[in-house]
């Protein structure tokens, strides 16, 4: 990913795009024209279902790494979406069958190094969308996660990753699990911070289904904290505000 990133401007033009439903895309803050301010990192997005993107339109030098990458992610994402469905006193594959692991998307981090950190960040805080994500970062540092009112660092060590609780998991889940709220400071090292993240998210194009709270785990004392809606809605939603906070989740709220 650095050596992507560190590439001269000409190799990278032909993949800067907004249009987050390519295959692959290159860009700064996907919500720049929505948000207050920019954050200062550049993403590489790769979709990788249910299309899959065609491997060949991911240039060297990363190609062979994401993808396998990619692969293994999910592997892991699998296991613990099983470990999740159970914990909620249903099947291994319940999880799986509601969003599958069919809408997966990748997105590289590069966050360059900020001369004057204090005034922006490197990813403001949010949650993120789907069921889960899962997330290696480099020794660099910056991510935090939201423990109450308190912003607690993430501290990157060798061969971990960080599992990311999604909006989607907290509503189908009626609040067992609770979506995680993150963010990442603006780098003040030399060494750029690389993260890559791949998310699970729902199947797009797919509005026959509807999400909502598992019927199964609700009763009068358990009533649904959640309404119902198609993907549309949902990926309307998320693209059409800046990224801030959950209120994707508040959004669906009864
Ligand atoms: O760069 C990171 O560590 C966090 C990335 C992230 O939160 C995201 O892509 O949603
Ligand atoms: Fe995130």
């Amino acid at each position: 990913m650095r050596a992507f990133n560190e590439q001269p401007h000409a190799e990278k033009a032909p993949y800067y795009t907004r249009d987050h439903t390519k295959g692959v895309a290159f860009a700064s803050n996907f919500d720049l024209y929505r948000s207050k301010a920019a954050s200062w990192r550049d993403t590489l997005l790769v979709n990788l279902g249910p299309v899959p993107v065609d491997p060949w339109s991911v240039r060297e030098p990363c190609r062979a790494p994401l993808l396998e990458w990619a692969q293994e992610a999910t592997v892991v994402a699998e296991t613990l979406m099983g470990l999740l469905s159970e914990g909620l006193g249903l099947g291994f594959e319940f999880l799986k069958g509601i969003s599958g692991l069919e809408g997966r998307r990748l997105l590289a981090h590069y966050y360059p190094w900020c001369p004057e950190p204090e005034l922006t960040v490197g990813l403001v805080g949010h949650s993120d969308p789907g069921l889960l994500t899962v997330l290696l970062q480099n020794q660099v540092g910056g991510l935090q996660v939201l423990n109450g009112e308190e912003w607690v660092d993430v501290r990157p060590a060798p061969g971990e990753l960080v599992v990311n609780f999604g909006d989607l998991l907290q509503i189908v889940s009626n609040e067992v699990y609770k979506s995680a709220e993150h963010r990442v400071l603006a780098n003040p090292s030399k060494e750029p911070r690389i993260s890559v993240a791949m998310f699970y998210l729902p199947r797009k194009n797919d509005d026959s289904t509807f999400y909502g709270p598992i019927e199964e785990l609700l009763s009068p004392q358990n009533p649904p904290k959640y309404r119902k809606f198609i993907v549309t809605e949902f990926y309307g939603r998320f693209y059409n505000k800046r990224l801030d906070r959950k209120s994707l989740v508040e959004h669906f709220k009864i």
